[in-house]
């Protein structure tokens, strides 16, 4: 098996009350991975450890090779812009500017073209000219998405990316990160509370009783 991309050992977090603790977990490139678990069982936490935003109260995680709560704010920074992709259930699209405009301030920072077949494939294509603000909820979410694939990041952390899309654009967002990760030899760790979506991915793991278990 390949280095993985992402490796977390010992991962412990509270915040008024013990989340989870011992936590391990690994994903390897061309991987998904999926987390599920009750809500308030701490999968947004654990994503956002994982992701370079949350240091935790104790253990390591090794993103990309890189040793993440000893990194200073510039090489954070740097792995945020060109490497790593984060897609949110709510995206943060610029309101004012047009579809194309929100991706092209994406590819402008990471340095990276415009990818029209996955504009193509996302079915927004014919979209672009339009102002986010006159797009339906769906279609913002796949410019989001767009945006976040567009910079070519070796690793996807996406919390409830289909939380708000109807069933057929659900499976279409995933048919589309599922055939990126394979593409580009990066990886995928979803968080949803759809079973249907989670068992879409190479494993699935379970938050429970302050344990990350894989479901067999
Ligand atoms: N920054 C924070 N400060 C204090 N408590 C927090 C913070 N972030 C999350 N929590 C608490 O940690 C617990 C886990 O939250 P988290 O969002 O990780 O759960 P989740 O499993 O993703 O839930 P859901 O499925 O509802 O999105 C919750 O009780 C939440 O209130």
């Amino acid at each position: 098996m390949s280095q993985p991309l992402l490796e977390a050992t010992g991962i412990s977090h509270s915040f008024d009350y013990l989340l989870f603790s011992d936590i391990h977990f690994s994903i390897a490139s061309r991987q998904s991975a999926a987390i599920v678990g009750r809500s308030g069982s701490g999968k947004s936490t654990l994503l956002h450890i994982f992701s370079t935003f949350l240091q935790p109260n104790k253990g390591e995680v090794t993103l990309l090779e890189h040793d993440l709560y000893t990194l200073n704010n510039e090489e954070i920074e740097a792995l945020r812009r060109y490497d790593v992709g984060i897609i949110f259930q709510f995206h943060y699209l610029f309101k004012g500017m047009s579809a194309l405009e929100n991706i092209s301030v994406a590819t402008m920072l990471s340095g990276e073209e415009i990818d029209n077949a996955i504009l193509k494939k996302l079915q927004i294509d014919h979209l672009m000219a339009h102002k986010t603000s006159e797009l339906s909820g769906g279609e913002q979410q796949r410019v989001s998405i767009a945006r976040v694939l567009s910079k070519k990041p070796r690793i996807i952390f996406a919390d409830e990316p289909t939380g708000n899309l109807d069933k057929e654009t659900a499976e279409l967002v995933m048919d589309v990160l599922t055939a990126y990760i394979k593409e580009h030899e990066a990886a995928l760790v979803l968080v949803t509370h759809d079973e249907t979506m989670a068992e879409r991915c190479d494993a699935v793991y379970r938050l429970e009783e302050k344990m990350l278990k894989e479901v067999v």
